[in-house]
């Protein structure tokens, strides 16, 4: 059968990164995307913004939704103190192929726990499964009439703590209306939006940050 777009990028960062490099990883997606195929990564853009929150956060434990190809995956392994894993979770095994083998090409393999399945089914799995109590720093980049869903469903697993930092992708484009109006009218989160453009396009997008309150 034909090729996946995914299946496509891991061709391109093959060819154009070097191994161990995660930069030139992310360099090799960016320019694939820019200059072959458009596709959904968070991109250079809006990665800059994830780069600077991440750092800003310095989390230890970290979970992202919604896999894809492992582009933001790496972006956030890259700035991981050493020892930190993230932990990402991926329901379509043909991204989670492509992913792993491109998280790997950028040397984060050590960094990254891959977790293949549904967020609503492993989100409740957490605690007993990777022994996390709390998420200090979540991404949100998955199919967006989850967004709000899911983060009903941390708070019902008790997997946020004062301070814990929700980043979530596409507010604006595809947009995720339910999930800002709830985080941004809750009096249980302090809200900021990160304004920004659709990765690799002049469309207007961004990123809303969260902080859970307690
Ligand atoms: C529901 N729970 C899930 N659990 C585990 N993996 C999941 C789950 N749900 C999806 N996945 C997995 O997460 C990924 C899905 C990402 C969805 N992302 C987008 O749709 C998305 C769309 C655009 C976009 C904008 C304009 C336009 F014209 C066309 C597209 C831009 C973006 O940045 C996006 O992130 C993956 F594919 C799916 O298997
Ligand atoms: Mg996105």
């Amino acid at each position: 059968t034909r090729s996946t777009r995914p299946q496509r990028m891991l061709k391109a960062v093959q060819k154009n990164g070097t191994k161990g490099n995660p930069e030139s990883v992310i360099s090799a997606i960016d320019y694939f995307c820019k200059h072959s195929e458009w596709a959904m990564n968070v991109g250079d853009e809006k990665g800059s913004i994830l780069d600077s929150v991440v750092t800003e956060v310095n989390p230890s434990t970290v979970l992202e939704l919604g896999t894809y190809c492992g582009y933001s995956t790496v972006r956030i392994a890259r700035l991981l103190s050493p020892g930190t894993k993230l932990i990402t979770l991926e329901f379509n095994p043909v991204n989670a192929a492509v992913a792993r083998q491109i998280i790997a090409y950028a040397g984060l393999q050590d960094k990254v726990i891959l977790v293949e399945g549904s967020s609503g089914d492993l989100i409740p799995q957490m605690k007993e499964r990777f022994g996390i109590m709390t998420f200090d720093f979540i991404f949100l980049d998955h199919w967006k009439d989850r967004y709000l869903p899911d983060i009903k469903l941390f708070e019902e697993c008790g997997l946020l703590r004062k301070g814990s930092v929700l980043l979530a992708d596409n507010v604006i484009c595809p947009g995720t209306p339910e999930y800002l109006e709830y985080v941004r009218n809750s009096p249980r989160y302090e809200s900021k939006y990160y304004p920004a453009h659709l990765e690799y396009t002049k469309v207007e997008d961004g990123l809303e940050k969260s902080v859970f309150l307690g």
